[in-house]
C-alpha cells in the first residue's frame, strides 16, 4: 500500500539555517522538513535566496549558522564530494556540463566519479568490467532522458533543454536518494516544459527519489509538486500543498502578485 506523502518520515532537516554574506542575509533563520519520496518546489522572487539555499544543502557555500540534517546524519559542513556520497545530487542554474565532450561522456564521467575511477578514467577507461558497467549504465540514463540516439553528439551542440535533460542524467549517475534541481525548465520550449511534469515523475518514481525543485515556471510548480515553500528576502513565508500557498496573501504580495 503506498504511504500517503504526509505521513511519510523526513528525510531532510533543514533547522534555522542562515547564510550572511557581508551586510545581506541571503538565507534568513530557515527551517523546514522534506518528506521521504515527495516533489518540493521551492519558489521566490529573483534574488530570494533559492540557489544559496540548494548551495547550503549540497556543501558549496558554508552556512553562516543552522544545519541540515538527512536521516540522522549531519550534511552541513561536509563538502560537495561528501555530500554526493550521502545520496545527495544536483543540477546547477547555469549547466555545468563538460562542452567539449559528447553526451555519453559526460555521463560517464559522472559515473565514475560515483566509482574509485577519476575524470581521466572517465574519459579514457578504467578496469575493463567496471568500464562496461558504466557504459551499459551510461547508456541506460540517455535512453531515460530520450538523449540515447544523440549519444556521441558534443553535450555544447545541444539546445538548451537538452543540455538540462544532460545534466539530470548525469545526476542520477551518482545514484541519489535525493534529487535538487535547479530550474529544470529554463530554457526548454512549450512542449518541453509540458513533458517535464511526466518525466520528473517518472524519475521520481523509478529510482525511488525525493525531489527538490527551484522553478520560475509557477504552473510547473503547482502542477508537479507535492508541496511548496516560499522564499522572500531570504526567509521562508509560506510553506504547504500548492493551492494554499497560491492563496496565501504573502505569497501573493511578495510573488505571484508581480508575477
Ligand atoms: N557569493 C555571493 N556573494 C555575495 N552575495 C551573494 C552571493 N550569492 C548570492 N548572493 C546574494 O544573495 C541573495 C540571494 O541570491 P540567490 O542567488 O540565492 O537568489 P535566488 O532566489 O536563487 O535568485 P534567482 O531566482 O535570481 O536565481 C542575492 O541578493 C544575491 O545577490
Amino acid at each position: 500500500m503506498t504511504v500517503a506523502v504526509a505521513e511519510r518520515p523526513a528525510i531532510l532537516q533543514a533547522r534555522n539555517m542562515t547564510r550572511r554574506f557581508g551586510g545581506l542575509v541571503a538565507v534568513n533563520d530557515v527551517s523546514f522538513d522534506v518528506r521521504e519520496g515527495e516533489i518540493f518546489g521551492l519558489i521566490g522572487p529573483n534574488g530570494a535566496g533559492k540557489t544559496t539555499l540548494f548551495n547550503l544543502m549540497t556543501g558549496l557555500t558554508p552556512p553562516s549558522s543552522g544545519t541540515l540534517t538527512s536521516r540522522g546524519q549531519t550534511v552541513t559542513g561536509l563538502s560537495p564530494h561528501r555530500v554526493a556520497g550521502l545520496g545527495i545530487s544536483r543540477t546547477f542554474q547555469n549547466i555545468r556540463l563538460f562542452r567539449g565532450l559528447s553526451a555519453l561522456e559526460n555521463v560517464k564521467v559522472a559515473t565514475h566519479r560515483q566509482t574509485h575511477a577519476g575524470l581521466w578514467q572517465g574519459i579514457f577507461g578504467a578496469d575493463r568490467a567496471e568500464e562496461r558497467q558504466v557504459e551499459r549504465r551510461a547508456w541506460e540514463l540517455l535512453d531515460l532522458v530520450g538523449l540515447s540516439d544523440r549519444a556521441g553528439e558534443l553535450a555544447a551542440n545541444f539546445s538548451y533543454g537538452d543540455q538540462r535533460k544532460l545534466e539530470i542524467a548525469r545526476a542520477l549517475a551518482t545514484e541519489p536518494r535525493i534529487l535538487l534541481l535547479d530550474e529544470p525548465a529554463a530554457g526548454m520550449n512549450t512542449a518541453e516544459k509540458g513533458q517535464l511534469t511526466a518525466f520528473i515523475r517518472e524519475v521520481r518514481d523509478r529510482f525511488d527519489l525525493t525531489v527538490l525543485l527551484i522553478e520560475h515556471h509557477v504552473p510547473l510548480v503547482m502542477g508537479l509538486c507535492d508541496r511548496v515553500a516560499v522564499l522572500n528576502f531570504g526567509e521562508l513565508i509560506a510553506i504547504g500543498d500548492p493551492a494554499s500557498v497560491q492563496r496565501d496573501p504573502k505569497v501573493i504580495e511578495a510573488y505571484l502578485g508581480g508575477e
